[in-house]
């Protein structure tokens, strides 16, 4: 039996959807964690791309979060059943991704004006904007992403929530009834609930 580990920092954001898919296809995993202040430095230099996540295999060393999720999805069966199907997966995918890229826009921004002129307009339109259209998605799809049921798009969102929720400043759930439903319905499946359960409190 294939034996993983998942290489990422102390936090769930890029690597938490990944630990999910794992979890859920109940995959035996070593969930390591590299501190980031002591040992990243030594680290980087051994990594395909010089960051993390990485997932390795029996000796292969996979490495992009998405295209990780995309093999573990179609391992555990959460992907679509034809292209068309995986279409609707990665377009609800790339749109949480696109409301995470605005975020981290701001969120990385070194210049303290710039930043604080990001989050303004972060906060007055492109949060609520998002979340809207992110919430509107999962209210036609009955609390899902995409195709009316559970797929690997829920598991990235729920496993990104707490992230994106830390880099908005607010609970994204929290007005958005739809979202709140996929997060609770993917932390109640079983695999993820264990985990969940059991995994470090680290944002
Ligand atoms: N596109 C890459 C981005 C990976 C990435 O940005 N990793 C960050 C952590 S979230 C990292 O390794 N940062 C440390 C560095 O770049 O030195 C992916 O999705 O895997």
């Amino acid at each position: 039996m294939t034996k993983y580990t998942l290489t990422y920092f102390n936090v769930e954001a890029l690597g938490e959807p990944i630990r999910m898919l794992l979890s859920y296809g109940n995959l035996d995993f070593t969930d390591n964690r590299i501190d980031y202040e002591k040992d990243w430095a030594k680290f980087k230099t051994a990594m395909p791309m010089g960051q993390v996540p990485i997932l390795e295999a029996d000796g292969k060393v996979m490495y992009q979060s998405l295209a990780i999720s995309r093999y573990l999805a179609r391992l555990v069966g959460l992907y679509g059943e034809n292209p068309l199907e995986d279409y609707e997966i990665d377009n609800a995918v790339d749109n949480i991704n696109d409301f995470r890229a605005k975020l981290a826009g701001a969120q990385y921004e070194q210049n303290a004006v710039a930043k604080e002129e990001k989050f303004k307009l972060l906060k007055a339109e492109t949060i609520p904007y998002f979340l809207e259209k992110l919430d509107a998605i999962a209210a036609e799809n009955d609390g899902h992403f995409a195709l009316k049921k559970f797929t690997w798009a829920d598991v990235y969102f729920t496993g990104m929530s707490n992230y994106l929720s830390l880099m908005a400043q607010q609970d994204i759930t929290a007005n958005y009834q739809n979202l709140k439903k996929v997060v609770e319905n993917t932390i109640a499946t079983p695999g993820i609930k264990e985990w969940v359960e059991k995994r470090p409190k680290k944002v």
